[in-house]
């Protein structure tokens, strides 16, 4: 895997920044948002501006809008209109390739399904992570998540073998291998009972906390909203 030596700087560049400010920066900004899925109805959301550490939840009626808005803040879906600024960079301007560097190396991402790699262990699935970002493979830093997530002991498991709390603990681990500058997650807790959805909403707080990553959270549930004073409103179809 080759190094982005680009991006490792930048990414170098603005966590010195950080350190040197008061934590303060803008670390997600949202301009003149749109987007229109082909044949559907055109979607339009109000500015956002997060900064760093203030997590965040994005609510709003089934169907308003959150999960394409989590797509277009992590580059995954490119908006008709507007502008979207994740740690520093127009995520827009970048050509394909960089933009999905860019996005494994800073953007960290946990669905509601842990979508690991069915065929590569727990340890692989984070090796690609890395490699992924550009970056080279560092098995101290995967040794180091694994343990902080209570995984250790699965390194070597298949995902079949792990059990839905060791699977999303999993999912969270590769979230977070490259300290992303934001973790951006969809309906973690739905259909999770009480007990799963505390652990599953501590290990993220923590994970974020512990990474320096700001947390962006799509929710219904009341559980989760009162964790998070943060939020954002999406509005509906126009
Ligand atoms: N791939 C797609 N093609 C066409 N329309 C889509 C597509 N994905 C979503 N939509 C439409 O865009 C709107 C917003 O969908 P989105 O999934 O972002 O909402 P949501 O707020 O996350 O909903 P929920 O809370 O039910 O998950 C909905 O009207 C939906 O039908």
């Amino acid at each position: 895997m080759h190094i982005c030596s680009e991006y490792l700087k930048l990414a170098k560049r603005n966590r010195s920044t950080t350190d040197m400010q008061d934590n303060k920066q803008t670390v997600i900004r949202l301009n003149d948002i749109a987007y229109r899925y082909p044949r559907g109805e055109s979607l339009q959301f109000a500015d956002l501006e997060v900064t760093n550490g203030q997590h965040t939840l994005i609510l709003g009626d089934s169907g308003s809008g959150k999960t394409t808005l989590l797509h277009i803040l992590s580059g995954l879906l490119k908006p008709e209109t507007g502008t979207v600024q994740v740690d520093g960079q127009q995520l827009y301007e970048l050509p394909a390739r960089k933009l999905d560097e860019f996005r494994g190396q800073r953007i960290g991402l946990i669905f509601q399904e842990a979508h690991l790699v069915k065929s590569l262990t727990v340890r692989e699935n984070l090796q690609i992570a890395q490699g992924f970002a550009g970056a080279k493979i560092n098995h101290d830093r995967i040794d180091e998540v694994l343990a902080l997530l209570n995984l250790a002991h699965k390194a070597n498991s298949y995902p079949g073998k792990l059990s839905r709390g060791q699977m999303q603990r999993a999912a969270i681990a590769r979230a977070v291998i490259n300290r992303p500058a934001i973790l951006v997650a969809d309906e973690p807790t739905a259909s999770l009972d009480d007990r799963n959805t505390e652990s599953v909403l501590s290990l993220l707080l923590t994970q974020a906390e512990q990474q320096g990553a700001t947390l962006v959270v799509a929710t219904h549930d009341k559980r989760v909203k009162s964790r998070i004073n943060h939020a954002y409103q999406v509005g509906g179809v126009v």
